[in-house]
């Protein structure tokens, strides 16, 4: 549902938002420049979301600034067993976000901003967007080279990408966002970026690796604050619109209905792992068991990010196959996850209470395979 700009809700949104009536009647021509007071990325997504679906944005475009604490954030086709480090992650208590647009995935923290344009499907335009931002870059420190690239990254000094570009076409409404990094810690995102899991086979969208860098490397009064008032400032002055950030809570209600549970179901397993397309994952791993090594191969395919097919063979001398083969079809159906596969494996055990040897060669392909979760 489409809420009118003219409307109580909307009417609403500005008074919230704290425009005084009577300079928005004089000063604003059209448009919005909103920040978001939350650093949550699954609220933030969120109010994309809410944006997307109810606000019309004809002759009205808003540009949505916002940045989040550490988080990975994957498109909506990609596969985050293949483009991240996930036990990393869960180990550093990093979020994992998928978004609605495609594309790859990328790294935030406080030190990263992300700038969303939206405006009517008829007048989205990304590369005007990215000028835009050159221009702000450009307006605090004229001697930057920043160039936009054909598939919308941002370059500083022809090589190092400083802004990574996704969008989302709607029926009537688009958004195009991107990211602009500041003051990163780019040594956490290239190891969170770095996938330790092989042999996975899948049709999902790969990301495109780059060098990057931050602008705060280049010049140390390009702070997060700077750039994202020279945003705004250079976004008010191309629309005419009054060049005042309107801080927004992505939680509240009355300002937006129905947005917590936007962002509640953008924090659900089935939203960020379960859109994994369907993938298979062909490896082996190497066990030592008393003092002998053994090769335990692994078959397994995923679907909706549950276990479809599941094969992990040892040899039949260590564990005999219709042992194994329990083990495998306790697998079927579950989520491929970690904590799925430890809740797993002790209904498993209560199968066969007595039988300790088991039990423990149970335990070893467990711990192996919940290390490829
Ligand atoms: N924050 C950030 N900014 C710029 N580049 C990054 C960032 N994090 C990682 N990277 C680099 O980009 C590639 C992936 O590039 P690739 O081109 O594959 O993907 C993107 O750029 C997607 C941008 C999505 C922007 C959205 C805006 C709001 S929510 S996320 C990655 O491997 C790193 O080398």
């Amino acid at each position: 549902m489409l809420i009118p700009f003219s409307t109580k809700n909307c009417f609403q949104l500005l008074c919230n938002l704290k425009v005084p009536a009577a300079g928005f009647k004089n000063t604003v021509k059209s448009g919005l420049i909103l920040q978001s007071i939350s650093n949550d990325v699954y609220q933030n997504l969120a109010v994309e979301d809410w944006i997307h679906d109810h606000m019309n944005l004809e002759g009205k475009p808003v540009l949505f600034l916002w940045r989040n604490s550490p988080s990975v954030v994957i498109g909506r086709h990609q596969n985050p067993w293949q483009e991240c480090n996930l036990n990393l992650m869960r180990e550093q208590g990093i979020k994992l976000a998928r978004r609605r647009s495609g594309g790859g995935t990328v790294y935030h923290d406080m030190g990263n901003i992300n700038l969303t344009f939206f405006t009517t499907k008829k007048k989205y335009d990304r590369m005007e967007n990215l000028k835009l931002v050159v221009r702000a870059l450009n307006a605090v420190q004229p001697q930057l080279d920043v160039q936009p690239t054909k598939r919308f990254d941002l370059l500083l000094d022809g090589q190092f990408k400083i802004s990574g570009t996704a969008s989302k076409i709607g029926r009537t409404t688009a958004y195009h966002h991107c990211t602009l990094l500041c003051s990163t810690d780019r040594t956490f995102l290239s190891s969170l970026l770095k996938s330790p899991y092989q042999g996975i086979r899948s049709n999902a969208t790969a990301s495109i690796p780059a060098l990057v860098k931050n602008l705060l490397e280049k010049d140390p009064t390009l702070t997060c604050e700077v750039l994202m008032n020279a945003i705004a400032a250079e976004y008010a002055a191309y629309h005419q619109i009054d060049n005042h950030i309107s801080l927004i809570n992505p939680t509240d209600e009355t300002l937006f209905p129905g947005i917590n549970s936007k962002a509640k179901e953008l924090k659900t397993w089935e939203w960020i792992y379960g859109k994994t397309p369907k993938f298979s994952i062909n490896t082996s791993f190497n066990v030592l068991y008393e003092q002998s090594h053994l090769e335990i191969k692994v078959f397994i395919d995923i679907k909706n990010g549950r276990i479809e097919i599941c094969n992990i063979e040892a040899p039949d001398h260590w564990l005999p196959m219709e042992i194994c083969d329990k083990l495998n079809s306790s697998f079927i159906g579950s989520k491929f996850c970690p904590i799925e596969t430890s809740m797993l494996i002790n209904i498993l055990h209560r199968t066969c209470p007595e039988d300790d040897e088991v039990h423990s060669k149970w335990n070893i392909l467990c711990e192996k395979i919940k290390g490829i979760m």
